[in-house]
């Protein structure tokens, strides 16, 4: 058996069986999702974490390409109670350290009380504790990641859908999921996927019918760029966002972010739509979330464990945005139509409470 250690903050290691070899840190955190594994690995919100599957078995329905919602896989490490021989393979061919038969309830408990934590990690055939507490020294806090945009994000300006005949789409593209552009062409949009750190002249040069803040990693505070994107744009022109675009948004307009304990990341976390009274199952991985909205937004709809801002819409603007993942991919499918809804507000069709001046 290939020796494995996960170094906890605090300097508790749990031992379990290597995988895929290597060293990584990274801030330890867990999703109960039960399927959708490769989607998961592919998220760029993981990068720069460690990643523990709580559900016991993770693989046995194989690795498939088309399932990919990026390139490569973004968590530092994996760790799971079982990984099935595929997942193993597939880890260790993207250089990305994994372990198995741990106590994922151990470590899940840890997290729970102890709040998402640095971690370092060793796994190999020569490697001892000393080497996963050498990676645990080396760890930096999530906050003080702050170039992680530029490690995600797309170089140049990117066109999808050129030929379409839909809105014109400008995703700020601070580690987008793939299935994020696709949920808009799929409604005929034209999406241009700009890097992260984009300035409101390189947005403006497409006229874009609505900026579409994306998802992303790390914290929110360290998307300077993308929060000035948000400011230049709010009054004339209808914004959108995702998890790190919903804090982004609400950064830019006036509201606070904060970090959760252990944050959100499953994909059946219940949200209440307080206008309708109806409750939707969503796919969600974020450890921040928006604290205080501000004057220009409201909150629309909540997470039901929680109370934690799910929607949120513009008072005086049009915003429209939410914390979980809308596209799904992995997870259920009952919140596609925010994509529905961004399109019709792009298209000048939005019904908001309070209507713009003009
Ligand atoms: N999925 C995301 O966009 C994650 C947003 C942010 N990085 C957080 O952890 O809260």
């Amino acid at each position: 058996m290939t020796p494995a250690y996960v170094a906890l903050e605090g300097g508790h290691v749990i031992e379990g069986r290597g995988r895929a070899p290597g060293t990584a840190r990274g801030e330890l955190v867990f999703t109960t999702a039960y399927t959708g594994y490769e989607e998961s690995l592919t998220d760029p919100s993981y990068e720069e974490q460690v990643l523990t599957f709580s559900y016991p078995l993770i693989g046995n329905y194989g690795v498939r390409e088309e399932r990919f919602e990026s390139d490569r896989v973004h968590p530092r490490a994996v760790l799971a109670r079982e990984l099935t021989e595929d997942v193993a393979e597939w880890l260790e061919s993207e250089g990305v350290p994994a372990i198995d038969h741990l106590d994922t309830r151990e470590v899940v408990t840890d997290i729970r009380d102890g709040g998402a934590m640095k971690c370092g990690i060793a796994v190999g055939e020569d490697v001892t504790e000393a080497d996963a507490l050498a990676e645990l020294e080396e760890c930096k806090a999530m906050s003080d990641h702050t170039e992680i945009g530029a490690q995600v994000s797309v170089d140049e300006t990117v066109v999808h859908g050129a030929d379409n005949d839909g809105e014109t789409v400008a995703l700020v593209d601070c580690g987008a999921k793939g299935s994020i552009v696709d949920s808009l062409l799929e409604r005929d949009a034209t999406v241009h996927v700009f890097p992260h750190d984009a300035t409101p002249a390189d947005v403006e040069a497409v006229d874009p019918d609505v900026l579409f803040i994306s998802n992303g990693p790390g914290d929110p505070a360290n998307y300077e760029e993308a929060i000035a994107l948000v400011e230049a744009f709010v009054e004339d022109t209808p914004v959108a966002g995702i998890c790190l675009g919903q804090q982004i948004v609400a950064e830019a307009l006036g509201g606070t972010t904060e970090k959760m304990t252990f944050g959100h990341r499953g994909v059946n976390q219940p949200v209440l739509d307080l206008e309708s009274g109806r409750v939707v199952m969503t796919t969600q991985n974020h450890g921040y979330t928006v604290a205080d909205p501000g004057e220009h937004l409201e909150v629309t709809q909540i997470n039901v464990n929680d109370d934690t801002p799910e929607g949120i819409d513009g008072i005086e603007y049009d915003v429209i945005t939410r914390q979980y993942h809308p596209e799904a991919n992995p997870g259920p499918e009952d919140t596609l139509d925010f994509f529905d809804d961004v399109l019709a507000m792009a298209d000048g069709q939005s019904q908001r409470a309070v209507p713009a001046d003009d």
